[in-house]
């Protein structure tokens, strides 16, 4: 079923934030492209430029230099009314927060974007992955009268409404205890693997790496490693490696 085009790609993507000597380079030459129907996840030392990828390529911050496309449309250079078009209809958020609105149901959350967007939600669509979530009878509640893991459950649902070309996860569990991120990371792989779903999710957990089809690494704003088939074993051993080169690379520079 996978397409050859991608969902989402970056290429010779630069981010610099600030001037002179206050100046940090924290892309540098980015070229991914993230296949439809697949989980990625990217990894990486604090620092090494992975929110700011997915910001980029999400089109919540721009690039200094080269492109970013969201299935076919290169979304650099467009103007804002445009952008937020496409955010809306393109690309689903599961953010570590949650961020659903406060006043409203879960239901409600779910719908917003597609009522946004102007579009009606698919009834059948959403019932099918409210069930899936295990949501039917927190529908009517409001935020505050949720667990942070059904809160982030509704998060996942509304992401999917609008069945985007890619849902960007920000550490999507980093809130959650064990058993509620096994459940969202669970879904994610069932909406991947049933759904066709493409998800791009930014962890520091090996373990969440491992529901992933594939992790691309980076340190220092480079991409310096792309596993496929990843186990919690392999993501660790390849995460201290990373660690102990930006440590040595900090050390050398301190002395
Ligand atoms: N708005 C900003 N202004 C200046 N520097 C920034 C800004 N945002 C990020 N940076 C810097 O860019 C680099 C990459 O940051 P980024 O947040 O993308 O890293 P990260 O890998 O997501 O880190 P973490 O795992 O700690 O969240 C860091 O050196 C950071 O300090």
């Amino acid at each position: 079923m996978t397409s050859a085009s991608p969902a989402a790609s970056a290429s010779d993507v630069w981010k610099v934030y600030g001037n002179g000597e206050a100046q940090v380079v924290a892309l540098r030459d980015i070229n991914v492209q993230f296949h439809k129907e697949q989980f990625t996840a990217i990894m990486g030392p604090s620092g090494s430029g992975k929110s700011t990828l997915m910001h980029c390529l999400a089109g919540l911050d721009t690039t200094d230099r080269g492109a970013v496309s969201i299935g076919e449309t290169v979304i650099t250079g467009m103007k804002d009314k445009q952008l937020t078009k496409l955010r809306r209809e393109k690309i689903g958020f599961i953010f570590q927060q949650f961020n659903l609105l406060p006043t409203l149901t879960a239901q409600e959350n779910i719908t917003l974007p597609a009522a946004i967007a102007g579009t009606k939600a698919d009834d059948e669509w959403v019932k099918q992955i409210t069930k899936t979530l295990d949501l039917d009878e927190r529908l009517h509640h409001k935020p505050t009268e949720l667990s942070g893991g059904q809160q982030q459950r509704v998060a996942c649902a509304r992401a999917l409404a609008t069945r985007p070309e890619v849902i960007f996860a920000d550490e999507p569990t980093g809130n959650l205890d064990t058993r509620s991120g096994t459940e969202v990371l669970r879904f994610l792989r069932q909406s991947v693997d049933q759904f066709g779903q493409t998800i791009v999710m930014v962890t520091h957990d090996p373990g969440a790496a491992a529901y992933a089809d594939r992790v691309v690494f980076l340190a220092d704003g480079l991409i310096v490693d792309d596993m496929a088939d990843p186990t919690a074993d392999a993501v660790i051993d390849r995460m201290r490696h990373f660690e102990e080169l930006v440590a040595a690379r900090t050390e050398s520079e301190a002395a």
